[in-house]
């Protein structure tokens, strides 16, 4: 894929996962937008990159994905500045299973909303030039866990959305593409100590993955042909499906 003056959307990128996502993207030349719940945190993450990689290639909203109005000011703003999308990333996500009904909300709904307007954004037959769709799911999206039943179950769902969307016609006429991530354990925010014990305690003293590793998948995910609907699981923990697509077909 040519990626110089492509632009993406990525949710959820004033840290963790999606900031390495932008600065990835960023480095190979693309124009970014980055989306957060977090005003402050968004806001210095995007004047960082800004300095970094100039202000002409870098936007920052505050957009909670659960709030329509604000999902899509971030196209609309993104169209404004840089006149084209390429690439959505729906990375925004949450583990709490105490408060539940937010993980659905974030992860599902937020990625329900997120795929939809990216569509529309996207579809040749709607002003766009099509385009491809990178939805955060997780490895237990593919697989269970019993110690987070919501957050598997809502990443199940993102997968089911993801395969869904790949396969309406309208989408493969209109070149738009749908794929999703399921990464295992990742070190961000998101893996806090009290995690980490509880993760050693069920599943091993294994080393958490870098950042690095999930902008290498990305590049992979982006770069190969013939993966729409397709998960690409992250997982160094399992060699055999390290980088390997789920066979879910
Ligand atoms: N860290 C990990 O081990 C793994 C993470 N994931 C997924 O990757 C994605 C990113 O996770 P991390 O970077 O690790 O987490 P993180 O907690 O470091 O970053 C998540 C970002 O999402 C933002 N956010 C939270 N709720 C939001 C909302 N309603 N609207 C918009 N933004 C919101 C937060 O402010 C934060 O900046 C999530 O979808 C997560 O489920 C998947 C597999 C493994
Ligand atoms: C507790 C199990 C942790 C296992 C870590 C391995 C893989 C992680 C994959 C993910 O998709 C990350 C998901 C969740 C871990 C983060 C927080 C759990 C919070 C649980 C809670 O607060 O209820």
């Amino acid at each position: 894929m040519d990626f110089s003056n492509k632009v993406a959307i990525i949710t959820g990128a004033a840290r963790g996962i999606g900031k390495a996502f932008a600065t990835g993207l960023l480095a190979k030349g693309m124009k970014v937008c980055i989306s957060d719940i977090n005003e402050e945190l968004v806001t210095t993450t995007g004047q960082s990159l800004a300095t970094t990689y100039g202000e002409q290639n870098v936007i920052f909203a505050v957009c909670d994905v659960r709030n329509e109005d604000q999902f899509k000011n971030v196209f609309q703003v993104t169209k404004n500045k840089f006149k084209r999308v390429d690439i959505v990333i729906n990375n925004a996500g949450v583990a709490d299973e105490e408060n539940w009904g937010k993980v659905v909300d974030v992860n599902l709904k937020g990625s329900i909303l997120g795929t939809q307007l990216a569509a529309e954004a996207l579809r040749k037959d709607r002003g766009g030039h099509g385009g491809i769709v990178v939805n955060m799911c997780s490895i237990f999206g593919v697989q269970p866990c019993s110690i987070l039943p919501v957050y598997s179950a809502s990443k199940y769902g993102v997968f089911g959305l993801t395969k869904s969307f790949a396969e309406m016609p309208e989408m493969k006429e209109n070149g738009v593409k749908f794929t999703c991530l399921c990464p295992g354990a990742i070190d961000t925010e998101m893996i806090t100590d009290d995690i980490q014990q509880m993760r050693k305690k069920f599943f091993g003293d294994t080393s958490l993955m870098s950042t690095d590793v999930m902008t290498e998948a990305l590049f992979k995910l982006l770069n190969d042909t013939d993966n729409n609907g397709e998960g690409l699981i992250v997982n160094q923990v399992d060699p055999d499906q390290h980088m390997k697509y789920f066979n879910s077909k």
